[in-house]
């Protein structure tokens, strides 16, 4: 294919005559030339289209070919810039071409210099957009906070792209610890808002009554405790994004609120008479089948489709195949990193231990398991037997059809080459003695005694989560971040655990 067979050109001259005279030269080459000649006017037109070329003239009447060359480099770094100079502004040029610009032609020049310097160019722009294609072609094993270079989060990465510069709302699903959050503040920061805010707030972990004043923000007395005007995430995020997390939380009735301020970008403060507009981009997330709250009658379905206009599905961890590794090896050196330890890798059977487990928790529960296995243990490699218990028993990922209880965050992550005093590190709760009992009975197991007192593991669980809440005076928020799970996500096994007491009863 001829390089030059079609291009278009901006050229920038202030004499008439010459400038004439280049585009006949250009004209001849194939090329489709604009020639103006003032550096204001070409101004205007980069801001209409982008030539492929910008041939320009050092000295202009009304300013310097430099400081449109600067403009170009900062807004339209697509274009390729030509400078032509005159003998006495030589040293103008090189400097030109240390800013950016790919060539320069002294005048006076003839069609033929010009012709190769015009293909040169030609040639060189051809190159840069071959290996721009070639790169995005390949799987990108990182992408804005994201590791992971598995077909799944090669589709997610490329969504983010598509949507990031669009004000359509986007949806994310995805069980917990997934990267719900990496996502959404991905899609602010791929597009044109990310100089604005970005305004998280998790609807499940703020108490009911409190929620429509964190959204809307309240003025000075609206109610007990109010004693000052503040403003609210909508106000926060404006031109800006407003990361809605774990929104099938949300009380039914602020969702009308909502979805009012959603439509309209329009809302009153709690206590306030006057309604204030703001520009927001709605992002939005959930661990739970949003349109199975719809059915249920928890989540508004005039409010599911304005906000479902995008969905973006993570994937869950164990279909993530070889990214489990590529995460496992990443973290392992953050962590070696932050406590000075000097693991190198991983031995071939806790590689397959680790691809083989189904990673109920996700990302953030590998997190757990690496930090937990860096920080009680030492050694280049990390073996089989330093990976928590949870890990090396039966579950597997073909067991594993839905998600399951979080690890636990104390005793089951011990290792077991390690003495049990040093498994306390992410001490935040202390150990509750029913949570102690079942990590007996769990040894007793694994050296053989007492089957019949060995109780299923959601009870466990239960104890642990409802101890922890107990220790927090019931606040259930509090207690989900010491735990680390999300807020939801002890509602949502609420809810399983009492059906299986249900079901328990009943048969
Ligand atoms: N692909 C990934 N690469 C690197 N880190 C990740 C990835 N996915 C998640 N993480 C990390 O895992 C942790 C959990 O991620 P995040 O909070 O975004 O999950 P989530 O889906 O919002 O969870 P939840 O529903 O429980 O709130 C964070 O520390 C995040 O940085």
């Amino acid at each position: 294919m001829d390089i030059t067979s079609s291009f278009t050109t901006l050229l920038v001259e202030d004499s008439m005559s010459l400038g004439a005279l280049y585009t006949e030269y250009l004209r001849a080459d194939g090329g489709r030339v604009t020639h103006v000649n003032h550096g204001e006017d070409a101004l205007n037109e980069l801001k209409q289209w982008q030539p492929d070329l910008l041939v320009l003239d050092i000295q202009l009447p009304d300013m310097s070919g430099m400081d449109i060359l600067a403009v170009v480099q900062k807004e339209y770094p697509d274009v390729t810039v030509i400078m032509i100079t005159a003998h006495g502004t030589i040293d103008i040029a090189v400097d030109a071409m240390r800013s950016g610009a790919f060539d320069f032609l002294v005048k006076p020049f003839d069609a033929k210099r010009l012709s190769i310097t015009v293909r040169n160019a030609l040639k060189q722009r051809q190159l840069v957009n071959l290996v721009a294609k070639y790169e995005s072609s390949l799987p990108k094993p990182r992408f804005m906070g994201f590791v992971g270079e598995s077909l799944a989060m090669q589709t997610v990465y490329k969504t983010i792209d598509c949507v990031a510069n669009s004000k359509a709302s986007a949806f994310i699903v995805g069980e917990s610890g997934t990267g719900k959050e990496v996502c959404a503040n991905a899609i602010h920061h791929a597009g044109y808002r990310c100089d604005g805010p970005f305004v998280a707030l998790n609807c499940a972990s703020i108490p009911k009554d409190l929620i429509e004043s964190e959204i809307f923000g309240h003025t000075k007395g609206a109610f007990t405790g109010a004693v000052a005007n503040r403003d609210g995430a909508a106000t926060r995020a404006h031109n800006g994004t407003l990361f809605l997390d774990e929104i099938c939380e949300m009380d039914l009735e602020l969702q009308s609120k909502l979805l009012r301020f959603i439509q309209t970008g329009v809302f009153q403060r709690v206590g306030g008479t006057k309604e204030e507009k703001v520009d927001v981009r709605f992002v939005s997330a959930t661990n739970r089948i949003p349109w199975e709250e719809v059915k249920a009658g928890r989540f508004r379905e005039d409010l599911f489709y304005r906000l479902h206009v995008i969905p973006i599905e993570l994937p869950p961890l164990r279909v993530r195949g070889k990214d489990i590794l590529l995460l496992a090896a990443n973290l392992l050196k953050e962590y070696n990193k932050e406590e000075g330890k000097k693991f190198k890798g991983f031995s071939s059977d806790a590689k397959q231990c680790l691809k083989n487990y189904a990673w109920p928790g996700n990302v953030r529960q590998l997190q757990n398991v690496i930090r937990q296995v860096v920080v009680l243990n030492d050694g280049e490699l990390v073996e089989l037997d330093m990976l928590p218990l949870q890990l090396t028993a039966v579950e597997t990922k073909q067991a594993h059809s839905k998600p399951q209880p979080e690890l636990q965050p104390q005793n089951q992550y011990q290792s077991q080459s390690q003495p049990k005093e040093s498994s306390s590190f992410m001490g935040s709760i202390e150990q509750g003695s029913a949570y102690g009992s079942s990590q007996q009975k769990l040894d007793e197991n694994a050296v053989g005694g007492k089957d019949n007192e060995i109780e299923p593991l959601w009870l466990t669980e239960k104890r642990t989560i409802e101890g922890a809440i107990a220790r927090c005076d019931g606040n259930v928020p509090k207690a989900a971040a010491l735990l680390d799970i999300s807020a939801s996500t002890i509602y949502r096994k609420r809810q399983t655990w009492e059906e299986l007491e249900n079901s328990l009863t009943t048969s």
